[in-house]
Parts: C-alpha cells; sequence; structure tokens
C-alpha cells in the first residue's frame, strides 16, 4: 500500500513542556486515522505540525513525500485543515463562503462555480446555499465547513474534532459524510468521542504525555488490552504505567 504519510522522531518543546516526543508513525494512502487521547496528549501540536501551521522542534515528517521542515510550501498544497472553530464567514451565504474560499486558492470564475456546485451536491447544501451561514444549525456549519476545506481537493484532511457539540442525528449524518471521503482521502481526525474513532477510523493512536501510547485497528487495541469493549480498552490503555 502505498504510503501517504511518514513521521520521522517527531517532536515539539514549547519552554517548560515537552508537548510531542519523537513520534514515529506512517499512514496509508486512503486510510482514516483517529488520534485520541486525554486533554493535553499533544494530539493538537502533532496535527499543526502535520499542517506546517507550527515547525517542530526535532525530527521530520513527509506528506507524500514533502518535508514539513524543508518544503511546507509544497506541503501546504497538498492539505487542507478543517478546524474546531469553524472557519466559516458568518453574514455571507454558503454558496459566497464556498466561492470565497475557492477564490483565495486562485482558480478561474468558471473552476470557482464549477468547484462550489460540486461542494453543494456532495454536502447536499442545496436547500441552504442563499442561506446566511449565521442562521444555519452547528450540523450545517460543519458540513460547510468540511466542504470548505474538502474545495482544493486536498490529498489530506485534517479534522479537528468534527463533531464536537452535535446532537446525535447530526453526527450520524456528518460520519456518513466522511465515511465517503475515506474512499479518496487520507484523513487524521482528532476526537474525544470513543465511539466516533470505532465507527469511522482504519486504524486508532492512542497519545498521552506527548507520546502514542498504542496504535492499531480496534480489535486489535482491545486485544492488547485484554477487554472486551473499547472504552475499557481505551482506558487501560491511557492508564498503563501509572502510579
Ligand atoms: N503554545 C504553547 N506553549 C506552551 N505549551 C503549549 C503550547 N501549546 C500547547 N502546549 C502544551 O502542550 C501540551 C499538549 O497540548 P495539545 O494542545 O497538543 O494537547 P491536545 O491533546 O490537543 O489536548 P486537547 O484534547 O485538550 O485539545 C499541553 O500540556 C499544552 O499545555
Amino acid at each position: 500500500m502505498k504510503t501517504s504519510i511518514e513521521i520521522k522522531e517527531l517532536s515539539k518543546h514549547y519552554e517548560t513542556k515537552q508537548a510531542v516526543n519523537n513520534v514515529s508513525f506512517t499512514i496509508a494512502d486512503g486510510e482514516l486515522i483517529a488520534l485520541l487521547g486525554m486533554n493535553g496528549a499533544g494530539k493538537t501540536t502533532l496535527i499543526n505540525m502535520l499542517s506546517c501551521v507550527t515547525s517542530p522542534t526535532g525530527g521530520d515528517a513527509l506528506l507524500l513525500g514533502k518535508s514539513i521542515v524543508a518544503e511546507p510550501d509544497q506541503v501546504k498544497k497538498l492539505i487542507a485543515v478543517s478546524p474546531q472553530e469553524t472557519a466559516v464567514a458568518p453574514n455571507l451565504t454558503v454558496r459566497e463562503n464556498l466561492e470565497l474560499l475557492a477564490g483565495l486558492y486562485g482558480f478561474d470564475k468558471r473552476t470557482i462555480k464549477q468547484k462550489t456546485d460540486r461542494m453543494i451536491k456532495q454536502f447536499s447544501l442545496k436547500p441552504y446555499e442563499k442561506q446566511r451561514s449565521k442562521t444555519l444549525s452547528g450540523g450545517w456549519k460543519r458540513k460547510l465547513s468540511i466542504a470548505m476545506a474538502l474545495i482544493s481537493d486536498p490529498k489530506v484532511l485534517f479534522l479537528d474534532e468534527p463533531t464536537l457539540g452535535l446532537d446525535v442525528l447530526a453526527r450520524r449524518e456528518l460520519w456518513a459524510v466522511i465515511e465517503k471521503l475515506k474512499e479518496t482521502t487520507t484523513i487524521i481526525l482528532t476526537t474525544h468521542y470513543l465511539e466516533e474513532a470505532e465507527s469511522l477510523s482504519d486504524r486508532i493512536c492512542i497519545m498521552k504525555d506527548g507520546q502514542i501510547k498504542a496504535s492499531g485497528t480496534v480489535t486489535q487495541l482491545k486485544e492488547q488490552a485484554g477487554m472486551t469493549t473499547f472504552e475499557d480498552a481505551f482506558v487501560k490503555l491511557v492508564k498503563d504505567g501509572d502510579q
């Protein structure tokens, strides 16, 4: 299987804190990886380094062969980030938000319209296209935010807590959207919802104190922990080694 992301001894040291500590990990093309861990485990710092928001203090990572240290501009062309805080402009309509972002990527007028139409169709946004985005529900705002992240056809997509605060139905709908993206895009997702990681991911990476504590499929992690439910396995793996 083709490698999409190769993380090599990646570290981030803040003045008083080793936020990410010597992480190595390989992600295959089209894989969906869920990053789990308690607050402060280092998930956001890891994603920020991979998406070239923060530079590492040690190690490197290659995204489709491009180095986040030596070629951040090249890496940025391959990726998109859908942050925790939705990045939509509240006073613009759904269509205007998508067109604005496509414009920022420098596409010509015809391409902007084509791409916007495609996203509106793919995310079933047609009934809302003329609505100001501040009037959308949380679920639809999140969908729009992911549609905006996808307008540049990224090879790698980072989703930071994509369903935070959504109700069960909105969450399920978003899961269906993410499930479909898996066919074409490598996805790294952070979440605190264990059932989300369980239902969506090909593999799960559990972080603690800046390191990867365990990784594998849900079945592998349950076996490793000797537990029958994923929640019990997660708790055991996170607590393992604590006093
Ligand atoms: N700019 C910064 N300066 C100093 N310390 C930082 C900075 N950013 C993060 N940290 C520290 O690094 C550690 C890892 O933080 P990070 O945000 O990556 O964790 P996280 O796993 O994403 O947590 P959460 O689930 O709460 O979002 C934490 O102890 C945090 O306080």
